[in-house]
């Protein structure tokens, strides 16, 4: 199930005063501002709004080089959807065709992994380049990302920022929370420490580790590390506004027909 919506439009009003209280307050104000600035433009890019991309753009052109915490910019969502006209505003505000992601993509080499010919030829138009793991002029045949290395995704347990975190849910082994990391909502599987030295329940923690490092599609909750060294053991992923599917059915009820058959054409959809 994707992501719902970022936050919402109160939050990206201009942040800070001449009579903020001290000038951390109005810092931190405006980092939030930004962050919210941040969700936006990437999830209006996301939907194929231009109009809403456009005005943010004319607001504060800066957001051309918005990043989530991958590093991927509002043209790298474009090119993989192949939405053209967001493209080429974003082109139009000054975007660096070549940005590259966490996993070093551009968005040339998105737009050629999800076969978007009309995106490639834009891109490569303003000079786009190749590289990363999706697709790249050396490779003629696209080749499955590499599996990361541990040391990118294992994440160091003091920059998760607990600060007015609550539960969100409860599974066998643990609680889930909502919590910060690198200034973004996260959702935090948390090990009970009861359980922390259970083998059956570790073997069981580093399974479902192995599974989500693989996953990577923009309809399935994105895994953004876990805490397997220290314990307590921490499993960090994308938060989800709306909850799960999970979630949607417990309190929803059984989905129409069509409804199941949208669910299962999102998860299944190949990019
Ligand atoms: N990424 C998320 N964003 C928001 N809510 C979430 C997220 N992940 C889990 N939750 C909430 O926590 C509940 C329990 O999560 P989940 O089913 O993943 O736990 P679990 O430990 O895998 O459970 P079990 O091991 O029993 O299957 C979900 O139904 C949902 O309400």
């Amino acid at each position: 199930m994707s992501s719902d919506t970022p936050s919402s439009a109160a939050d990206t009003k201009t942040a800070g005063s001449s009579s903020s209280s001290s000038e951390t307050t109005t810092d931190k104000q405006k980092e939030k501002a930004r962050v919210s600035r941040t969700s936006l433009i990437l999830w209006h890019a996301h939907q194929n709004d231009t109009a809403a991309v456009r005005k943010l753009l004319e607001e504060d052109p800066s957001l051309v080089r918005a990043m989530d915490y991958d590093n991927r910019t509002p043209l790298h969502v474009a090119s993989l959807h192949g939405w053209i006209d967001i493209a080429q505003c974003l082109i139009d505000f000054g975007a660096d065709v070549n940005a590259q992601d966490r996993w070093k993509n551009t968005p040339l080499a998105d737009a050629e992994g999800a076969k978007k010919h009309n995106m490639i030829e834009l891109l490569k138009s303003y000079g786009g380049l190749s590289y990363g793991q999706n697709g790249s002029h050396y490779e003629p045949k696209p080749v499955p990302p590499p599996l990361p290395n541990k040391c990118d995704w294992e994440i160091e347990p003091s920059e998760l920022d607990f600060t007015n975190s609550n539960i969100i849910g409860k599974g066998s082994f643990g609680e889930i929370l909502k919590a910060f990391w690198r200034g973004t909502p996260v959702a935090v599987k948390r090990i009970l420490p009861s359980l922390s030295d259970d083998r059956m329940v570790i073997q069981d923690f580093r399974h479902e580790v192995i599974l989500l490092v693989k996953l990577r599609h923009p309809n399935i909750v994105q895994f953004l590390g876990a805490v397997t060294e220290r314990k307590p053991l921490m499993l960090i992923t994308e938060y989800l506004r709306g909850g799960d599917l999970h979630q949607h059915l417990k309190e929803k009820g059984a989905l129409s027909p069509l409804a199941a058959i949208n669910f299962a054409l999102d998860i299944s959809r190949y990019i």
